[in-house]
Protein backbone atom coordinates (compact mmCIF):
# COMPACT_ATOMS: atom_id res chain seq x y z
CA UNK A 1 0.00 0.00 0.00
CA UNK A 2 1.30 3.46 -0.88
CA UNK A 3 0.85 6.03 1.87
CA UNK A 4 0.06 9.70 1.33
CA UNK A 5 3.21 11.21 2.83
CA UNK A 6 1.74 14.74 2.84
CA UNK A 7 -0.70 13.77 5.52
CA UNK A 8 2.17 13.14 7.96
CA UNK A 9 3.79 16.53 7.51
CA UNK A 10 2.14 18.85 9.99
CA UNK A 11 2.02 22.56 9.29
CA UNK A 12 2.85 24.42 12.50
CA UNK A 13 3.18 28.23 12.18
CA UNK A 14 6.10 28.26 14.54
CA UNK A 15 7.79 31.59 13.84
CA UNK A 16 4.92 33.94 12.93
CA UNK A 17 6.99 37.01 13.81
CA UNK A 18 9.40 36.05 11.00
CA UNK A 19 6.68 34.96 8.61
CA UNK A 20 7.98 31.42 8.57
CA UNK A 21 5.83 28.33 8.37
CA UNK A 22 7.74 25.49 9.99
CA UNK A 23 7.46 22.18 8.14
CA UNK A 24 8.29 19.31 10.36
CA UNK A 25 9.18 15.72 9.45
CA UNK A 26 8.66 14.49 13.03
CA UNK A 27 5.14 13.15 12.39
CA UNK A 28 6.37 11.31 9.31
CA UNK A 29 9.34 9.83 11.16
CA UNK A 30 7.06 8.75 13.98
CA UNK A 31 5.27 6.40 11.60
CA UNK A 32 7.50 3.46 10.68
CA UNK A 33 5.75 2.67 7.39
CA UNK A 34 5.75 6.32 6.26
CA UNK A 35 9.41 6.82 7.19
CA UNK A 36 10.36 3.64 5.34
CA UNK A 37 8.35 4.66 2.28
CA UNK A 38 9.90 8.14 2.23
CA UNK A 39 13.49 6.88 2.50
CA UNK A 40 12.77 4.06 0.00
CA UNK A 41 11.50 6.61 -2.52
CA UNK A 42 14.70 8.64 -2.18
CA UNK A 43 16.75 5.43 -2.57
CA UNK A 44 14.85 4.74 -5.80
CA UNK A 45 15.87 8.19 -7.01
CA UNK A 46 19.53 7.45 -6.17
CA UNK A 47 19.83 3.83 -7.15
CA UNK A 48 21.18 4.34 -10.70
CA UNK A 49 23.56 7.14 -9.76
CA UNK A 50 26.46 4.89 -8.65
CA UNK A 51 26.61 6.70 -5.33
CA UNK A 52 29.79 6.12 -3.27
CA UNK A 53 28.90 8.25 -0.24
CA UNK A 54 25.86 9.95 1.27
CA UNK A 55 26.36 13.33 2.96
CA UNK A 56 23.78 15.02 5.19
CA UNK A 57 23.86 18.21 7.28
CA UNK A 58 23.29 18.21 11.04
CA UNK A 59 20.81 17.48 12.45
CA UNK A 60 17.82 16.48 10.39
CA UNK A 61 19.97 15.58 7.40
CA UNK A 62 21.46 12.79 9.54
CA UNK A 63 18.03 11.35 10.24
CA UNK A 64 17.11 11.13 6.57
CA UNK A 65 20.59 10.41 5.20
CA UNK A 66 21.62 7.45 7.35
CA UNK A 67 18.83 5.04 6.37
CA UNK A 68 19.47 5.91 2.71
CA UNK A 69 23.22 5.24 3.05
CA UNK A 70 22.48 1.92 4.74
CA UNK A 71 20.03 0.85 2.04
CA UNK A 72 22.46 1.86 -0.74
CA UNK A 73 25.22 0.06 1.22
CA UNK A 74 27.54 3.06 1.13
CA UNK A 75 29.07 5.24 3.81
CA UNK A 76 27.61 8.36 5.41
CA UNK A 77 29.68 11.51 6.04
CA UNK A 78 28.11 14.14 8.31
CA UNK A 79 28.28 17.90 7.72
CA UNK A 80 28.34 19.14 11.31
CA UNK A 81 27.57 22.44 12.92
CA UNK A 82 30.80 24.35 13.66
CA UNK A 83 33.01 23.29 16.56
CA UNK A 84 32.10 19.59 16.81
CA UNK A 85 34.92 18.02 14.81
CA UNK A 86 38.30 17.65 16.54
CA UNK A 87 40.20 16.61 13.40
CA UNK A 88 41.13 18.78 10.41
CA UNK A 89 37.95 20.09 8.83
CA UNK A 90 36.69 22.03 5.83
CA UNK A 91 34.12 24.78 6.57
CA UNK A 92 31.39 26.71 4.79
CA UNK A 93 29.37 29.68 6.05
CA UNK A 94 25.77 30.13 4.98
CA UNK A 95 22.60 32.14 5.54
CA UNK A 96 19.51 30.40 6.84
CA UNK A 97 15.84 31.32 6.63
CA UNK A 98 16.21 32.42 10.23
CA UNK A 99 19.88 33.17 10.97
CA UNK A 100 23.33 32.26 9.79
CA UNK A 101 25.66 29.38 10.57
CA UNK A 102 28.78 27.43 9.65
CA UNK A 103 28.97 23.77 8.69
CA UNK A 104 32.10 21.62 8.80
CA UNK A 105 33.15 18.23 7.47
CA UNK A 106 36.21 16.17 8.30
CA UNK A 107 38.69 17.16 5.61
CA UNK A 108 39.24 13.57 4.42
CA UNK A 109 35.64 12.38 4.70
CA UNK A 110 35.15 12.50 0.93
CA UNK A 111 37.87 11.15 -1.37
CA UNK A 112 38.58 12.87 -4.72
CA UNK A 113 36.33 11.43 -7.43
CA UNK A 114 33.74 9.92 -5.07
CA UNK A 115 30.15 10.21 -6.25
CA UNK A 116 28.12 11.87 -3.54
CA UNK A 117 24.39 12.03 -2.83
CA UNK A 118 23.58 15.03 -0.62
CA UNK A 119 20.48 14.49 1.54
CA UNK A 120 18.43 16.72 3.83
CA UNK A 121 14.94 16.75 5.26
CA UNK A 122 14.01 20.09 3.74
CA UNK A 123 15.06 22.58 1.07
CA UNK A 124 14.16 26.13 2.12
CA UNK A 125 16.48 28.95 0.93
CA UNK A 126 19.08 26.42 -0.23
CA UNK A 127 21.82 27.87 2.00
CA UNK A 128 22.44 24.66 3.93
CA UNK A 129 22.60 22.42 0.89
CA UNK A 130 24.82 24.88 -1.02
CA UNK A 131 27.28 25.01 1.89
CA UNK A 132 27.31 21.21 2.03
CA UNK A 133 27.90 20.92 -1.71
CA UNK A 134 30.73 23.48 -1.49
CA UNK A 135 32.58 21.35 1.09
CA UNK A 136 32.06 18.12 -0.85
CA UNK A 137 33.46 19.74 -3.99
CA UNK A 138 36.36 21.31 -2.08
CA UNK A 139 37.37 17.74 -1.16
CA UNK A 140 37.09 16.63 -4.80
CA UNK A 141 33.73 14.86 -4.54
CA UNK A 142 31.23 14.81 -7.42
CA UNK A 143 27.69 15.69 -6.36
CA UNK A 144 25.48 13.35 -8.39
CA UNK A 145 22.18 14.33 -6.76
CA UNK A 146 20.43 16.20 -3.97
CA UNK A 147 17.52 14.47 -2.23
CA UNK A 148 14.94 16.03 0.11
CA UNK A 149 11.69 15.05 1.69
CA UNK A 150 10.28 18.59 1.49
CA UNK A 151 10.81 21.59 -0.79
CA UNK A 152 9.45 25.01 0.26
CA UNK A 153 8.82 26.40 -3.23
CA UNK A 154 8.38 30.07 -2.23
CA UNK A 155 11.95 30.26 -0.92
CA UNK A 156 13.43 29.32 -4.32
CA UNK A 157 16.19 27.11 -2.90
CA UNK A 158 16.05 25.11 -6.13
CA UNK A 159 17.63 28.07 -7.98
CA UNK A 160 20.74 27.86 -5.79
CA UNK A 161 21.30 24.26 -6.85
CA UNK A 162 20.10 24.54 -10.44
CA UNK A 163 23.33 22.99 -11.74
CA UNK A 164 22.62 19.77 -9.83
CA UNK A 165 20.11 17.00 -10.22
CA UNK A 166 17.58 17.09 -7.40
CA UNK A 167 14.52 15.33 -6.06
CA UNK A 168 12.01 16.43 -3.41
CA UNK A 169 9.19 14.09 -2.43
CA UNK A 170 6.83 16.83 -1.26
CA UNK A 171 6.32 20.46 -2.27
CA UNK A 172 4.70 23.19 -0.19
O1 LIG B 1 17.46 25.60 2.75
P1 LIG B 1 17.81 26.30 4.04
O2 LIG B 1 17.23 27.69 4.12
O3 LIG B 1 19.26 26.28 4.31
O4 LIG B 1 17.07 25.54 5.22
C1 LIG B 1 17.00 24.14 5.31
C2 LIG B 1 17.74 23.63 6.51
O5 LIG B 1 17.16 24.17 7.70
C3 LIG B 1 16.93 23.10 8.62
O6 LIG B 1 18.01 22.85 9.43
P2 LIG B 1 18.38 23.73 10.70
O7 LIG B 1 19.48 24.66 10.30
O8 LIG B 1 17.15 24.34 11.25
O9 LIG B 1 19.04 22.70 11.68
P3 LIG B 1 18.51 21.34 12.36
O10 LIG B 1 18.48 20.29 11.30
O11 LIG B 1 19.60 21.11 13.36
O12 LIG B 1 17.16 21.59 12.96
C4 LIG B 1 16.66 21.92 7.73
O13 LIG B 1 16.87 20.69 8.40
C5 LIG B 1 17.63 22.13 6.60
O14 LIG B 1 18.92 21.60 6.90
N1 LIG C 1 10.35 26.69 7.20
C1 LIG C 1 11.11 25.73 7.72
N2 LIG C 1 10.55 24.65 8.30
C2 LIG C 1 11.34 23.69 8.81
N3 LIG C 1 12.65 23.71 8.81
C3 LIG C 1 13.24 24.77 8.25
N4 LIG C 1 14.53 25.09 8.09
C4 LIG C 1 14.61 26.26 7.45
N5 LIG C 1 13.39 26.73 7.19
C5 LIG C 1 12.52 25.82 7.68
Amino acid sequence: MTLDLYKYVASVPDFPEKGVTFRDILPLMANGAAFKQATDELCDYAKDKQVDMVVGPEARGFIVGCPIARELQVGFAPARKKGKLPRKAVSANYDLEYGEATLQMEADSIKPGQRVLVVDDLLATGGTISATIKMVEEMGGIVVGCAFLIELKDLHGREKIKDYDMKALMEF
